[in-house]
């Protein structure tokens, strides 16, 4: 069975900006293990676990954001499939932004470093190609709205 986890694009938008997609910046974090690689908030699905409450309980537990100062945006949910040591993983990225974009992330012992980015920089940091691609389409989504 393939491994599944869940989790947040969180984004938010710079203050005293208008709303607009280049004011926009993508919240990334930085494993403490492994390759210290880059991606959102994210996590295992627990046994039982519904998707969506994986995904907030993983985005609490990572960078300390809660239901409550998060909008969850409509109609964005994409599905990433990739190989993690031999066996399919799924993780599935819903997008959120950060009501109160001063609101401070606070990191668990699984990540060392996190970064609020606009698109280009965390694509960049984002390194997988299905990440970028599905970064990009978040924020096409939020262009069309
Ligand atoms: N010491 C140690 N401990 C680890 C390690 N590994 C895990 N732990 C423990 O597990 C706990 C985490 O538990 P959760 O938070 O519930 O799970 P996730 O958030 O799902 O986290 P993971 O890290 O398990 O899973 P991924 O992020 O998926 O990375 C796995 C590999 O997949 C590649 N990869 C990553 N992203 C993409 C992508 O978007 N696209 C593509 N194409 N590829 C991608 C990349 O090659 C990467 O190396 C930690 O607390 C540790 O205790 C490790 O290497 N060393």
């Amino acid at each position: 069975m393939a491994l599944r986890a869940c989790g947040f694009i969180v984004f938010r938008r710079l203050v005293g900006s208008k709303p607009s997609p280049s004011n926009i910046e993508y919240l990334l974090l930085q494993t403490s293990y492994g390759e210290h690689h880059w991606t959102p908030p994210k996590g295992h699905v627990d046994p039982g676990e519904d998707d969506l409450t994986t995904a907030l309980r993983e985005t609490k537990e990572e960078a300390g954001l809660g239901a409550e100062q998060l909008q969850v945006i409509d109609g964005f949910v994409q599905e990433l499939r990739y190989e993690v040591r031999g066996r399919p993983k799924e993780v599935l990225y819903w997008l959120a932004e950060l009501k109160d974009p001063v609101t401070a992330v606070t990191l668990s012992d699984e990540h060392q470093d996190y970064r609020w980015a606009p698109l280009d920089e965390a694509c960049a940091l984002a390194g997988y190609k299905d990440l970028q691609d599905t970064l990009r389409a978040a924020h096409r989504h939020l262009e069309a709205k």
